[in-house]
């Protein structure tokens, strides 16, 4: 159940979603740069569920960000469905940590957004984000404006943008790390039906056992600085699942196996 190889073997003969080629970043100049990632080299099938699982200030931010597009320079390649060109990412939908909700619209309003962009007529535009946020949970609150939701909602009002589009890879940067354990879980039970139901890739970056263990197939654990993979652990927990799971005692003893990986690396952090 337990190996260090960083291609599923689901994935055999097709092309990954998407591929990291020994994917790296430091940050400042000069003789001693601080390597934040190095080295990174992951593949990720098609309709896998990824976490990506590391202490605090091992790099998780930084990779969401080379991923993502975010940064001009980094080491290494990003590939996406076998392409590394500029374009390719635009099949990968991102959900920032912070609340990204724009105050002054409406939940319908803000999943709307991004098909304004895109050109698709009104009644499509709505049509698409009402059954959007019907996905994540928020039927009925369409009219509502953020201040009048909890963090948990306006997160899913985030998620429901980014998803509208339908991207087919989905990545996390920590969306749910505001939010309190019960209200998380929660969350990852609607995180687990949405995949079921649209079956896209996702990339979750979490400091988080529990939802890591939860919502995933394989559970990447990093060291800390520079950020380099230290395990892959396969969650062979049946699906479907929902957070019933997690009163199991394979559940317990995943999380004991990745806790005993991070715990080394947190106690790095701490040094
Ligand atoms: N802009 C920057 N300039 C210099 N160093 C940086 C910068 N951003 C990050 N770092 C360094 O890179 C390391 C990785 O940072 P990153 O934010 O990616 O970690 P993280 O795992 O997301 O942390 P956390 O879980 O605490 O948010 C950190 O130790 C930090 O010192």
């Amino acid at each position: 159940m337990m190996h260090a190889q960083a291609v599923s073997p689901a994935m055999a003969g097709s092309v990954p979603a998407l591929s990291l080629k020994n994917v790296g970043k430091s940050y400042g100049t000069g003789a001693e740069p601080i390597w934040a990632v190095r080295d990174f080299s992951l593949d990720v099938a098609n309709g896998e569920f990824i976490s990506i699982i590391g202490p605090s200030g091992c790099g998780k931010s930084t990779l969401f960000n080379i991923i993502g597009g975010f940064f001009n320079r980094y080491d290494g390649d990003v590939v996406v469905h076998g392409k590394s060109d500029p374009g390719a990412r635009r099949t990968i939908g991102s959900v920032f940590q912070e609340e990204s909700t724009f105050a002054w619209r409406t939940a319908i309003e803000n999943v709307m957004f991004p098909l304004e962009a895109l050109g698709i007529p009104k009644p499509e535009r709505i049509e698409r984000a009402r059954d959007t946020l019907a996905l994540v949970g928020l039927e009925g609150f369409e009219n509502h404006y953020p201040a009048a939701m909890s963090g948990g909602m306006r997160q899913r009002v985030s998620i429901a943008r980014t998803l509208v589009v339908r991207p087919q890879i989905l990545l996390m940067d920590e969306p749910f790390a505001a939010l309190d354990e019960q209200t998380r879980i929660l969350l990852g039970d609607k995180v687990l039906q949405i995949q079921q139901q649209l079956k896209q890739t996702t990339v979750l970056i979490t400091h988080n056992l529990t939802e890591a263990v939860l919502l995933s197939d394989r559970v990447v654990i990093m060291t800390y600085r520079p950020g380099r993979i230290k395990r892959i652990v396969d969650i062979d927990l049946p699906h479907p699942r929902t957070s019933d799971i997690i009163t199991t005692d394979r559940f317990g003893q995943l999380v004991g196996t990745i806790w005993a990986d991070l715990r080394d690396e947190s106690n790095r952090g701490m040094k």
